[in-house]
């Protein structure tokens, strides 16, 4: 299971700006962290825990450092007891639930919450960084349990599942195993750390696991767009749709530049060459809306994921834990930088535009098997012929599972923010929810791919069966190659059998060239 690491391209930790595909390298392991050892980066690092310990020795009052923590703040921490502080944060937040965060997700974690730390604004050790550092470098994975933050005093309780680990504490997944952290980090020659005060709170009082998940989600929602764009054009094509529905004057007066795009690669997609002009269905001017407002479907995600990058990027290049530490104007800055809101709107907004986009689908495969309305292929597009097509039922149940999909895609599309609800004391009686909203952006994914897979099977037969009916088919060149690619792995479905082996090859191929069209 080690692979070196050492050829990869690096992600360099050294304050300046990230990007989400920065975080998703290093998730993926197609690039490896390197933490700044730049004086001046070192010397910046420094000067914040420096500042903490003077301001402890002359007895100032820093939240969480010298008082209790959220409504405990009242209490004051005697001086003997401050060390053992940061190590009761994390003990106490020691009761997540739900499934384990997944190996690439707990890599994204561990590089945004570096990301965050190493701002210089949050007053902790260079040791620090370069522990969270190591457990990246090594793969050390810390088990991090999915649900138990409600997103604004950060992500507290999974994150708690962090500190612990750099500490020798609780478990983590190395080489494929789960094992107790304290173990794993003796054979590799790593001392636990013992957390200096304040450090608990930097690590565990921000936005690290919704950001984390949000720049693993945007990616996936991203080649939604693409690919099922691609799907509308094959679905065009199959169903002897018309082209000019996505004609450019037409969309040159609807100035939304992302469902521009999406007309544009439609068109690009459905181009059969100079000769012959774009097909128009001699039986419908005008196609039902699953096809005809495909841009208008899927435009809405192509035009909110620029917003989204903008509003993930700017929270995972934030210091967003809390007391801020200003060494430079030695000032103890008390805000609520933990509070995900913006990574809330983000994932709630996605998880809707995503959902949209698999029940155009959805309706876009109820027109093609139903043969009142697909044109004159086949009923459920099952390619057999003669007696034999009696007892062949095609696609019906595939369709029938894509419904179920939809279905549930849809249902998880509830925002997640407006549940907001006072806790702790009501100290935290408003807070964003983003984690929750982030798991159900990524559950509505895992959904929408399943639809996706399904329509690769029904765009591979509908285009072959669209080719039997009209032997003389122009299929444009774009969609050509696509459809050879398909064809290659799908078998065209004659006799009846079971889908379920092409379903799961085709979700196992998603990094590939055909589910990442228009790239
Ligand atoms: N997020 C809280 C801190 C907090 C930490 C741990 C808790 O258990 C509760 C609250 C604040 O900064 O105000």
């Amino acid at each position: 299971m080690t692979r070196s690491t050492s050829d990869l391209p690096t992600v360099l930790f050294d304050g300046s700006r990230l990007g989400l595909d920065d975080i998703a390298a290093l998730s993926e392991r197609r690039a490896r962290a390197v933490l700044s050892r730049e004086p001046a980066f070192i010397a910046r690092i420094a000067r914040g825990a420096d500042f903490l310990d003077r301001l402890l020795k002359e007895d100032g009052v820093v939240y969480g450092v010298t008082t209790g923590y959220g409504d405990s703040c009242t209490v004051t921490i005697p001086p003997d007891l401050v060390a053992e502080l940061p190590h009761h944060l994390y003990t106490y937040h020691g009761c997540g639930a739900g499934r384990f965060l997944t190996a690439e997700e707990t890599r994204a974690v561990l590089a945004v919450r570096l990301a965050s730390l190493a701002q210089g604004m949050s007053g902790v050790s260079v040791a620090l960084l370069s522990q969270l550092e190591a457990l990246l470098v090594n793969d050390v994975l810390p088990l991090i349990p999915a649900e138990g933050s409600v997103g604004a005093s950060g992500d507290l309780t999974p994150l708690s599942y962090v500190a612990a680990v750099l500490c020798g504490e609780r478990d983590v997944l190395y080489q494929g195993r789960t094992r107790p952290a304290g173990e794993v980090l003796a054979e590799l020659g790593i001392a636990p750390l013992r957390l200096r005060p304040k450090e608990g709170l930097a690590i565990m009082n921000g936005t690290a696991v919704m950001t984390a998940l949000a720049c693993l989600a945007f990616r996936r929602a991203d080649r939604v767009a693409r690919l099922a764009t691609r799907l509308t054009a094959c679905n065009v094509v199959a169903s002897s749709g018309n082209a000019h529905h996505f004609d450019e004057t037409l969309f040159s007066v609807k100035p939304h530049a992302g469902q521009q795009r999406v007309a544009a690669r439609l068109r690009a997609d459905l181009d059969t060459g100079s000769a012959a002009r774009a097909s128009r269905n001699e039986q419908r001017l005008q196609d039902r809306y699953s096809l005809r407002c495909a841009p208008h479907v899927i435009g809405v995600l192509e035009d909110a994921l620029p917003f989204f990058r903008s509003l993930i990027d700017n929270e995972l290049n934030s210091a967003n834990d809390n007391p801020i530490i200003d060494a430079e104007g030695e000032r103890v800055l008390h805000g609520g930088h933990f509070y995900g809101g913006h990574i809330a709107f983000a994932m709630d907004g996605l998880k809707n535009a995503v959902a949209n986009v698999a029940d155009l689908l959805d309706r876009q495969m109820a027109l093609l098997v139903d043969t009142r309305y697909n044109h004159g292929l086949p009923s459920n597009l099952s390619g057999a012929t003669g007696p034999r097509a009696a007892i062949n039922h095609g696609l019906k149940a595939l369709q029938i599972s894509v419904s179920a999909w939809t279905a549930e895609a849809l249902k998880q599309t509830m925002p997640a923010s407006v549940f907001s609800r006072s806790t702790e004391c009501h100290n935290q009686d408003k807070v964003s929810m983003g984690t929750i909203a982030a798991r159900d952006c990524l559950r509505v994914l895992d959904l929408t791919d399943q639809v996706l897979a399904a329509m690769l099977i029904t765009a591979r037969q509908g285009l072959a069966l669209r080719r039997r009916a009209d032997p003389s088919l122009a299929v444009p060149p774009a969609l050509a190659a696509f459809e050879a690619d398909l064809s290659d792995r799908v078998p065209l479905v004659v006799e009846d059998r079971a889908l379920d082996r092409d379903l799961q090859a085709l979700l196992a191929a998603r990094d590939e060239a055909v589910w990442n069209p228009h790239a």
